[in-house]
């Protein structure tokens, strides 16, 4: 559960059986998930949500399936994977979860790109600790906000994001928010130096995102899921095998 949808899928032995999103608010995309058939014997959560929300949510799978829910919570260290955060609770467990499933693929140092409602960075050093990370608006939060604070930033049009300088409102805004989004990448593995970290990208505008910056890397949207699976069969909650 992220801030603007929620992303589900359901795994029978070594195959994902059923996927969906649904964003918050959206009860008759909720229920397909609701409604998909199966007898989950567990369900594990990575959620950023409000208590509330993840309240609700709990609620329903229960009375749908009858099994306690498991919500991941960012510890200190899972595996070789070290937590930078003097309170590793604060960090989004999304962010966490998303990096412990990056290490499964890649052994050297890594930069991961979540381009959800947030733009999150972060970089994990090859022995695993996490060097760090930045949290930036996404493509939505940034057009909102210049919006909400100007009179005659305005447009009807829907414009693609590209890096060429715009010429109308509409483009200005557009190429203006990519040009931010590519950039804070960017600068980001300018920061981070050397040895040049391996990218990965997940998250809505992820696919987006890596095309812009021109960088290569990898675009596995089902990073936190991974991430996820690898947590609970590390809690002892589960065995995979
Ligand atoms: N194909 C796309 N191209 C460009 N931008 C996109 C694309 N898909 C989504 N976006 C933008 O990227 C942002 C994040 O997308 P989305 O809400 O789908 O991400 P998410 O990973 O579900 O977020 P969260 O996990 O925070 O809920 C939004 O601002 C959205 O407008
Ligand atoms: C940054 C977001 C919103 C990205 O989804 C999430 O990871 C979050 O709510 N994080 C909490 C703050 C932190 O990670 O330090
Ligand atoms: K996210």
């Amino acid at each position: 559960m992220g801030n603007s949808s929620a992303k589900w899928r359901m795994r029978l032995g070594e195959g994902i059986v059923a996927r969906g999103m649904f964003r918050h608010g959206d009860s008759v995309a909720r229920d397909t998930l609701i409604s998909t058939p199966g007898e989950p014997g567990q369900i594990w959560i990575s959620s950023v949500a409000r208590p509330e929300v993840e309240a609700e949510l709990a609620d329903r799978l229960r009375q749908r399936w009858n099994v306690e829910p498991w919500f991941a919570r960012t510890p200190a260290r899972c595996g070789d994977l070290v937590n930078s955060y003097a309170e590793p609770e604060r960090m989004g467990v999304d962010r966490w979860l998303a990096m412990l499933g990056a290490r499964n693929h890649c052994a050297s140092r890594l930069c991961l790109v979540d381009a959800g409602s947030a733009l999150t960075v972060d970089l994990v050093a090859a022995a695993g600790h996490h060097e760090g990370g930045y949290i930036i608006p996404g493509p939505a939060l940034m057009e909102r906000a210049l919006l909400l604070d100007t009179d005659r930033v305005r447009f009807e049009e829907s414009v693609d994001y590209n890096l060429r300088p715009g010429a109308s409102t509409a483009e200005a805004v557009r190429h203006g928010i990519a040009l931010a989004q590519a950039g804070a990448v960017a600068l980001a593995l300018k920061q981070a130096g050397s040895p040049t970290p391996t990218l990965f990208f997940c998250g809505g505008a992820g696919e987006t995102l890596m095309q812009l910056l021109g960088q290569g890397g990898n675009y596995l949207p089902d990073l936190v899921f991974e991430g996820l699976e690898v947590m609970a069969s590390d809690s002892g909650f589960v065995r995979l095998d």
